[in-house]
């Protein structure tokens, strides 16, 4: 028998509307739920939770509080970078989450949050859904794989590039990608703010900080994604 973490999402955002519901000016819809939810499953995880905040330091750490006592892994959504409304690393602190790492060189992903209390393990997702999933491969399952001693992590792979790519920024950059059992991809819709890329994805492409064009027929690592 493999342990079974018990792992709550707690999803924060008051400009989330549920899906099916008419949506008001400056409402997106709520998908951040079921993309993990989705994943975990995915990663054999049953035991989990949902619920949501708003942009409320007390209200969230009251629901941070609550849920920690009740979880093993507590998955945050949004709310982790620097704006006037974004509480997660402020209640983190109040539920006495010692942090390990806030803010990565990487995108997406970059304002990812990692604390923990005790036993108990925090990530503070940052919001934008792309974000979202590709933290959680990199790094939730990660965590996952050590609590549940199941092999959970996406298979790091080498391959050849098929198309070119001009890489501006000075972060590592995890692109969703399509491997087609030669060559890897690099697919159109790369923003974090869209999921279209991730539903054609087969796997996430890792490339390195530094900043330069990849050529086709470079040799590029890439992960597989659990499709
Ligand atoms: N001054 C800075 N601003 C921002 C930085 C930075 O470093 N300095 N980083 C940017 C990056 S990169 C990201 S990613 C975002 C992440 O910020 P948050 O984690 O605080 O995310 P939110 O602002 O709450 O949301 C971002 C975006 O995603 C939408 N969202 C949130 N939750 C959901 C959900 N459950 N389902 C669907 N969509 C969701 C939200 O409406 C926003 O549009 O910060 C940048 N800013
Ligand atoms: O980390 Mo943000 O995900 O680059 O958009």
């Amino acid at each position: 028998m493999y342990p079974q973490p018990k792992v709550s999402i707690i999803v924060t955002g008051k400009e989330l509307q549920v899906p099916g519901m008419p949506l008001q000016y400056g409402q997106v819809y709520e998908s951040n739920s079921f993309t993990l939810a989705a994943a975990l499953q995915t990663a054999g995880i049953s035991d989990v939770s949902i619920c949501y905040a708003d942009d409320d330091l007390e209200q969230l750490t009251d629901i941070l509080n609550n849920t920690l006592s009740a979880s093993d892994v507590v998955l945050l959504t949004g709310g982790v970078s620097v704006g006037d409304y974004d509480f997660v690393v402020k209640a983190a602190e109040a539920c006495d989450v010692k942090t390990i790492f806030h803010k990565v060189k990487q995108r997406p992903g970059k304002p990812l949050f990692f604390g923990k209390q005790k036993e108990k393990v925090v990530f503070g997702l940052p919001g934008n859904p792309s974000s979202v999933l590709t933290c959680f491969y990199q790094y939730v399952l990660l965590v996952l794989e050590s609590l549940t001693r199941r092999s959970v992590q996406l298979k790091r792979e080498e391959a050849t590039l098929k198309n070119q790519y001009n890489k501006t920024h000075q972060f590592v950059h995890f692109l969703k990608g399509f491997y087609d059992g030669d060559t890897v991809e690099i697919l159109e819709a790369q923003e974090s703010y869209r999921l279209r890329s991730f539903a054609k994805a087969n796997c996430l492409i890792e490339l390195g900080e530094a900043s330069r064009v990849y050529q086709p027929g470079e040799n590029v690592f890439f992960y597989l994604l659990p499709v």
